[in-house]
């Protein structure tokens, strides 16, 4: 396999949460499709100066680097050249940014972006920005307490809900989902289950434990939108990038009240899988949102925690 070519790119913010895109050359590699501005890292540079100097140079603007946050790595494999691509997400720069390669320039809002063609290696930069970054699972409750736990979880920070209800039916938890949908209409909720079933039932967010993940060859007979996977193993993380999993919850990172037996991995070890993964990586397991900054730096998606939530 060849060589991986180390680039750095930019989600770039602007005060309306817009997000700046850049249209590839015909002639270039991967041309005619939209890009997250940026280029390669030249041999001894520093990924950050580089990133800085790469938006310099295509946009004429200065980021501001205590503002900048690392989002995703993906290496991906073209037939012809295979990328490491290192993503920032910029929230602050300095300058009004034009395309100095005659490049055209959009402003777009996140929930626009399935809208543009990228190349293949996007994929999983597109998902993590849709994705939030603080997932509450449920507890084991009773079916009636669900509704204000969700309340109660949101005013605590977290941004999407997974339910977990394996104390239940499968037909009682996909009633219980329903009816959660229609109760928190924009929340992102997902539903830790089996496929066949989430079809049956046009559950658009689906969450797989690794049993189920590792049954899988492919997520082709999947209608929803996302697909999640639980991973321990590096296995596991091949596997949901195999069948073209969304995200990935990886655990445990650190000792957990509902598993005292099992050895958690640690954050160096977190760290290291995140690297070699090329999708979204939740960070669980005795985590909480106290967390969420050291998660991000390590370029996690950010955390997915029950306790921290009730
Ligand atoms: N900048 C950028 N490159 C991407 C993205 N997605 C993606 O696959 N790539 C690939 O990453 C590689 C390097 O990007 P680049 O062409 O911007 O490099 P560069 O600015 O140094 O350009 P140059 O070699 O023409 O001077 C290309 O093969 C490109 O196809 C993306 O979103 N942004
Ligand atoms: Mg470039």
């Amino acid at each position: 396999m060849s060589k991986l070519i180390h680039v750095a790119a930019a989600a770039i913010f602007n005060d309306s949460g817009e997000l700046l895109l850049a249209l590839r050359d015909k002639a270039q590699h991967q041309g005619g499709l939209w890009e997250f501005p940026g280029g390669k890292v030249e041999p001894g540079e520093e990924v950050r100066s580089a990133l800085a100097r790469e938006l310099q140079e295509e946009l004429g603007i200065e980021i501001d680097q205590s503002a900048t946050v690392p989002l995703i790595q993906v290496p991906f494999h073209y037939p012809d050249k295979s990328v490491l691509l290192d993503v920032f997400r910029v929230n602050r720069f300095m300058g009004q940014p034009y395309g100095r390669e005659g490049q055209p320039l959009n402003w777009v809002k996140l929930a626009d972006l399935s809208g543009y063609p990228f190349p293949a290696a996007n994929t999983p930069i597109v998902n993590a920005l849709q994705l939030p970054t603080a997932l509450a699972i449920t507890p084991r409750l009773l079916s009636v307490q669900y509704c204000e736990y969700i309340d109660k979880a949101l005013q605590k920070g977290a941004q999407a809900v997974m339910l977990r209800a394996k104390h239940l039916t499968e037909t009682e938890q996909l009633n219980l989902y329903q009816q959660l949908a229609e109760a928190f209409p924009e929340l992102l909720l997902i539903w830790n289950g089996s496929m066949d079933a989430a079809n049956r039932a046009e559950v658009t967010a689906l969450h797989l434990s690794s049993e189920r993940l590792m049954q899988l060859n492919s997520r082709k007979t999947y209608r929803g939108r996302w697909l999640g996977a639980s991973c321990h193993t590096e296995e596991q993380i091949r596997r949901a990038e195999q069948i073209g999993a969304d995200y990935i919850t990886l655990s445990p990172v650190q000792k957990t009240a509902s598993h005292p037996e099992v050895t958690p991995m640690g954050w160096a070890e977190y760290s290291r899988l995140v690297r070699l993964s090329s999708l979204p990586v939740y960070a669980l397991g005795g985590v909480s949102l106290a967390d969420l900054e050291q998660t991000l730096q390590a370029g996690g998606q950010g955390i997915a925690a029950i306790r921290c939530f009730c």
